[in-house]
């Protein structure tokens, strides 16, 4: 038995032009695109003035399972994942126990498999708990499906241990993606080291801590020919380095967070932690820094660092509380809000980064188009209807954002994983 999904007078972004058409979706495939189609379906979705658009895709999320079930797990965080329209997720390593032994890697695979309502790809670690200076073993963590390396949560602290990570992920043909952090220059901080840290009273990190190390793996990633993936980058240097990188042939990529593109630190009310993540809300110069590193394509693409943690630990002072802050929910529905609508960014451009660039960088299997023949990996966002980011609606475990109870648009509709429900809104079809 066939089941069939016609979405009526849709929005399509077609070669960087917003269209209107008809789709029918048969099982897990898109079967038909045309501007009117005359078919019955199971079910018909009349989606005028809606958006739909190629499930969009996280290259940066943690679902803390196992160990951390407390904060988020498989389950909860594949849906507020499907809530925010992604149906594919690059997952973090920094669990207990890290996946950087091929049994514990063959767990957590097992157990996104098991729980994830979205496609889930697993990053493997670069070393034990993250912070051992001997590198494990990569190739048979590649084997067994590891889409790349990363001791995410952890800045790799020597260049000898980078070396090694770089030249057995190259060995292996997979990206290696760095938390770029040198430890030595965070002296206890928990926010920018700057004007907002001297006001508050708060230790500082030194921005160098970032472009420092970034600036030593650079020059390592081009001696070993790696594929090097920057991390929530959010420092002026740092587009300034992965800029001239670029230019002189090294592969890199980079991805920003959705709230360094759109916050920074003179947006910190007080000693609150929502406003506490790693890497800190920079300066205003930064901010403007790493939204033309994007427009410029310095920067390649955006991942939301979703970082749920419990009420407790963000209870707590800025000195106290979890480093991080959720997103998956958030993430498209604020850069449509805050770049899109102002025409600070186009729509195909947001679509570029949150789509075709992590699964052209990664080399994911997921679709990029909404085209005959493609997998159903769908998202449907109404892009008319304000409404109010509120903790009560989320489905992640984690309510950890200063974002809750701004007025954004881009509500998801509905998320389609390989043609199946994964998330629906509400009495809204
Ligand atoms: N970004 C954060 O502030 N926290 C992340 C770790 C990380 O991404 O480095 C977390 O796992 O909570
Ligand atoms: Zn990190
Ligand atoms: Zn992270």
């Amino acid at each position: 038995m066939m089941t069939t999904l016609l979405f009526k007078q849709v929005q399509i972004v077609e070669a960087d032009q917003v269209v209107t058409r008809d789709v029918l979706v048969t099982d897990d495939t898109i079967t038909a695109v045309a501007p009117q189609l005359d078919v019955t379906a199971d079910r018909v979705i009349q989606a005028t003035g809606q958006l739909l658009t190629p499930g969009l895709v996280d290259i940066h999320g943690h679902f803390r399972e196992p160990g951390f079930e407390y904060k988020e797990t498989i389950a909860t965080g594949s849906r507020a994942a499907a809530r925010g329209g992604f149906t594919t997720v690059a997952a973090m390593p920094n669990l207990n126990p890290v996946p950087a032994t091929l049994s514990a890697f063959e767990t957590v695979q097992a157990r996104n498999q098991a729980s994830g309502v979205v496609h889930i790809a697993q990053y493997g670690a670069i070393s034990e708990g993250l912070t051992a200076d001997e590198i494990g073993d990569l190739p048979a963590l590649a084997a067994a499906g590891a889409i790349a390396f990363t001791n995410d949560g952890k800045g790799v602290q020597t260049a000898a241990t980078m070396l090694d990570a770089m030249t057995a992920a190259a060995k292996v043909n997979r990206p290696l993606v760095a938390h770029v952090e040198d430890e030595s220059l965070v002296k206890g901080g928990v926010m920018n080291l700057g004007a907002r840290s001297a006001e508050l009273g708060l230790p500082g990190i030194n921005p160098l801590a970032e472009s420092a190390q970034l600036a030593r793996d650079l020059m390592l990633a081009q001696a070993t020919g790696v594929h090097y993936h920057v991390a929530h980058l959010s420092t002026k240097e740092s587009v300034a380095l992965v800029r001239l990188a670029k230019q002189n042939g090294i592969h890199v990529t980079a991805e920003v967070s959705p709230h360094h593109l759109l916050l920074d630190e003179t947006d910190i009310t007080g000693d609150d932690a929502l406003f506490k993540m790693n890497p800190p809300l920079r300066a205003p110069a930064d901010r403007v820094a790493v939204i033309a590193g994007l427009l410029d394509g310095t920067i390649d693409m955006v991942a939301t660092d979703h970082a749920p943690h419990s009420v407790a630990e963000k209870e707590r002072s800025f000195i106290g509380a979890a480093f991080g802050i959720t997103g998956i929910e958030t993430s498209f529905q604020l850069l449509y809000t805050h770049l899109v609508k102002p025409g600070i960014a186009t729509l195909a451009q947001l679509l570029t980064w949150m789509n075709a660039a992590p699964i052209d960088a990664f080399r994911l299997d997921a679709p990029k188009r909404v085209a005959v023949g493609e997998r159903a990996d769908l998202a449907l966002f109404d892009l008319e209807t304000p409404y109010q980011i509120n903790a009560q609606d989320f489905l992640s475990k984690g309510v950890n954002t200063p974002f809750i109870g701004e007025v954004v648009y881009g509500q998801t509709q509905l998320t389609l994983v390989a043609g199946k429900i994964a998330y629906q809104a509400e009495g809204e079809l």
